[in-house]
């Protein structure tokens, strides 16, 4: 008989964590019609990540499975579409242990109508629910990756501009949305929820003018 390559009791613990983290996700608006992914990782090798095509509103349990981190299933279940964006962080970053992928409004009007290849937060108290940020006088810039549907490709971009020393909490999609990580999935929602309030708050600074 085959043991499992992950402790069976970590990944109901993820799992648990993953669907209630659909839950609030959903309900804020940032999850809908299906889309976003969300991540826990395992082991040095495995994370448990949302299977591909999930109501977020409606997760479960069983809609949780396990990939290695090339992005193979590890067992039964499609693993999200996107797959390839999470496992990059766990190869790139022993210490990342959450990824959570989301498609608010905000994120998609602010890099749909302003061409730029990237966005700055600056000033702001809640830049402090970033990990290792301690002050509102600092400055966040989050880069804009033109959208594909070539994972593999995307995912190759994504770990060229961290070559080049950018992305450090989070990173935008053109049209699609946003990707953020951390230590666990506490920090990682903190971070996610202050990203997605204030990239809110840049919008309708930018409408007023
Ligand atoms: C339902 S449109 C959104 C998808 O194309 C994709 O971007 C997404 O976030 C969800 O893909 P999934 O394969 O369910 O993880
Ligand atoms: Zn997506």
């Amino acid at each position: 008989m085959s043991q499992r390559p992950y402790s069976i009791a970590a990944f109901r613990e993820a799992a648990r964590t993953l669907a209630a983290t659909g839950h609030r996700l959903y309900q804020q608006g940032w999850s809908p019609a299906t889309s976003s992914n969300y991540s826990i990782r395992l082991n040095a090798g495995h994370a448990a990540i949302t299977c591909s095509g999930k109501d977020k509103g409606l997760l479960e349990e069983t809609d949780i499975m396990v990939v290695d981190l090339q992005g193979q299933p590890v067992g039964d279940g499609k693993p999200s579409a996107e797959t390839l964006l999470h496992t990059q962080l766990y190869r790139r970053y022993d210490e990342v242990g959450a990824v959570l992928h989301t498609h608010s409004h905000a994120t998609t009007v602010l890099t749909m109508h302003w061409p730029a290849d990237h966005l700055t937060l600056e000033g702001y108290e809640l830049l402090k629910a970033l990990e290792g940020i301690t002050t509102h006088d600092t400055r966040v810039t989050l880069p804009v990756f033109d959208n594909t549907q070539d994972i593999a490709e995307l995912s190759a971009r994504v770990d060229q501009a961290m070559d080049q020393g950018l992305a450090h909490h989070a990173y935008l999609i053109r049209g699609h949305g946003l990707y953020t990580w951390a230590a666990d999935m506490a920090t990682c929602y903190r971070q996610l929820e202050a990203l997605e309030t204030l990239l809110a708050i840049e919008l309708d600074r930018r409408r007023l003018g």
